[in-house]
């Protein structure tokens, strides 16, 4: 990156969100809050404001790291345009509505809805903007139904989850205890500091020196990954499939691959702040932001907004960005929530010969996980076998595989399957006596391509028979005459409407690599030009990708001098290392 990028230029409006956010710091009070109401979908659905022609920050994108930080640098006085190729904001955190239904487009367990602490980062995205959404709590993370006839609630309460481990595993309690004891380790020590930007050298050296045991903490962790810890402790070979299936239901890789701090923060945040169900979909956290963006002063959020270039100046810095229709939108910086892919690949937003040689590292470590195919099933409660509410033992969610070999690999339908029955917690989600069951498992866009619109559809339709006929064997008795209707979505669906690459779920290491410490930051070596999302640090997750967004718009205020950072020269030079030496490793 050039020296051009070290320019700061001074941002001093201030907006509504200012006074408030400097007013609530004054009285240390919670932002205003407004509760949503489920029935209240009116955020896109108003008229749309005109597109500006010059911004501060341009974000292409409204994925919820984008949301994130765009609604974290609206409030601290920056002008904001995000511009969204879909009709709805939110991208995998989306939804849509049949017949008055409103179903989740990606999953419904929610990690960082918690009200202590700063990893709560969901709570913090939405109360930026004075806003907060009502949840309801969820007594058990996920039930797992596993090979070896592995049946373990994961309770809310951690000692709860721990005993049911225990009880199966006598012979590795200590194991157990030492493999969830280190990461509320890595829980604790982030969970005590403010979450900022790693990649802002003043930010560090006060986090250092306020907390400096924890920050060595996690230096400890951050090069490592959860299955050498497991295997630090536990011997058990069931158990230690149990640990990757545990990793592998979030992450999309076993163990040995899943970075030990985000495997920290999933499996302790799940018993400290909880799972939580915004009422009214998930969809509600996206709708919320948004409104909440366009309250500030010169901020707006664009539908049916697509974006097919990133410009750049003569000094070779990105200045904004041209849509597929030919308008054109300045910044004075440009932010993609689009895969790294999408942005840097073949056919991507940054032309060819100006995509710098970090992103062919990056190429080399990380690949593309497989999507997902969803099948959203409205369901008749009466004629399933089994009660379908909290008080009569039912989940929420459920993971369920029936042979270990197949965790990663098996097709069509016949691989691990993710169940998820918001309405069950949230009954507003459907008409009367009716339940929602959203279902995936990993699928391959190679495996929907080529085919004609006739083998498209017979191909949903089996994967839909195998899949109920699975969960209708050993869990659900009566689905399939239970389903009013069904929609299945393909990895071809999932690219199409999520504008990600292949469908895919997000970037995955490639090989074995040193925990996050490779896992790109917000900056990119091109200038001006910043990634937020779940390609970069800490990666796939709703409340990981607002901690990008977080940390996006901590660098980006020091960028553009709303906020104080170290003299530029300094700055520069100190992340500049910073980032040579983690390249090393
Ligand atoms: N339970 C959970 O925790 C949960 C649930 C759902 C999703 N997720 C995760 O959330 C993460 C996704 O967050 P994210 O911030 O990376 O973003 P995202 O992929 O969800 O959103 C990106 C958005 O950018 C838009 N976009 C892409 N290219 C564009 C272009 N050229 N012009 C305009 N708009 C464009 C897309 O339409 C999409 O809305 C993923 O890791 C996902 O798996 C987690
Ligand atoms: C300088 C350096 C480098 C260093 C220094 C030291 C320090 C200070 C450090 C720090 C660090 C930090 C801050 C970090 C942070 C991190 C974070 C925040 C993380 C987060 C994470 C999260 C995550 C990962 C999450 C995730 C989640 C998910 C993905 C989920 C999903 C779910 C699903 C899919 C569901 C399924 C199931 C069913 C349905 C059943």
């Amino acid at each position: 990156m050039g020296l051009a990028f070290q320019i700061s230029i001074p941002v001093t409006r201030a907006t509504p969100c200012v006074r408030r956010a400097a007013l609530d710091r004054k009285h240390e009070r919670r932002p205003r809050a407004s509760v949503a109401r489920a029935s209240n979908l009116t955020s896109s659905k108003k008229t749309p404001a005109p597109l500006p022609e010059a911004v501060d920050a341009v974000f292409i994108g409204s994925g919820m790291g984008a949301l994130t930080a765009a609604a974290d640098l609206a409030s601290k006085g920056a002008s904001v345009a995000v511009l969204e190729s879909y009709i709805i904001p939110g991208g995998s955190s989306g939804w849509f509505e049949r017949k008055g239904f409103r179903f989740d487009a990606g999953a419904s367990m929610i990690f960082g809805f918690g009200e202590r602490g700063t990893t709560n980062l969901l709570t913090r995205a939405l109360a930026t903007v004075g806003k907060r959404i009502e949840t309801v709590p969820d007594a058990v993370q996920v039930r797992y139904h596993l090979p070896d006839e592995l049946d373990i609630k994961v309770h809310r309460e951690y000692d709860e989850f721990l005993a049911g481990l225990i009880k199966r595993f006598p012979h590795e309690e200590k194991g157990i205890r030492k493999f969830y004891g280190a990461c509320w380790s890595v829980f604790n020590s982030l969970n005590c500091m403010p979450l900022k930007s790693l990649e802002e050298p003043n930010y560090l050296l006060q986090v250092f020196a306020a907390h400096p045991i924890a920050c060595l903490n996690l230096l400890r962790f951050i090069g490592r990954n959860a299955g050498d810890i497991a295997r630090d402790h536990i011997k058990d070979e069931t158990l230690l499939n149990f640990i990757d299936m545990e990793c592998y239901s979030w992450s999309v890789v076993p163990a040995d691959l899943t970075p030990m701090i985000n495997a920290g923060m999933v499996f302790s945040d799940r018993h400290y702040g909880g799972i939580n169900y915004p009422v009214g979909g998930v969809g509600r956290i996206s709708e919320e932001i948004v409104a909440g963006i366009e309250e500030c002063d010169g901020c707006s959020v664009h539908f049916r907004t697509r974006v097919s270039k990133i410009l750049f100046d003569s000094m070779g810095a990105a200045c904004g960005v041209k849509l597929v229709n030919g308008r054109t939108v300045s910044a004075k910086v440009v932010i993609s929530n689009a895969t790294r892919w999408d942005t840097f690949g073949e056919k991507g937003l940054v032309e060819a010969e100006r995509v710098p040689p970090s992103e062919e590292r990056f190429r080399e470590r990380y690949v593309k996980s497989p999507s997902f195919c969803s099948l959203h099933m409205a369901v008749r409660e009466k004629d399933l076998q089994v009660g379908m509410s909290e008080e009569q033992g039912m989940d929420c969610h459920h993971i369920m595989l029936d042979d270990w070999d197949e965790i990663e690999t098996a097709r069509d339908g016949k691989g691990t399957l993710f169940v998820s029955i918001p309405t069950v917690l949230d009954k507003s989600l459907a008409p009367p006596g009716m339940h929602i069951f959203h279902v995936f498992t990993p699928s391959w866009v190679d495996e929907w391509e080529g085919l004609s619109p006739k083998e498209y559809r017979a191909k949903k339709e089996a994967m839909l028979e195998t899949v109920v006929a699975r969960l209708e064997k050993k869990l659900f008795p009566g689905l399939k005459s239970a389903i009013e209707f069904s929609e299945v979505g393909s990895a071809r669906t999932h690219r199409r409407y999520l504008g990600r690459v292949d469908g895919s779920y997000g970037p995955v290491a490639k090989k074995k690599l040193r925990g996050l410490l490779s896992m790109p930051f917000n900056r990119t070596d091109v200038d001006k030009l910043y990634c937020v999302g779940d390609s970069t640090f800490p990666g796939q997750g709703l409340n990981a990708t607002a901690f990008s967004g977080f940390a996006c718009a901590h660098r980006v205020a020091a960028d553009l001098g709303i906020i104080g950072s170290l003299p530029g020269p300094i700055d520069r030079f100190l992340t500049d290392l910073l980032s040579r030496q983690r390249l090393k490793l």
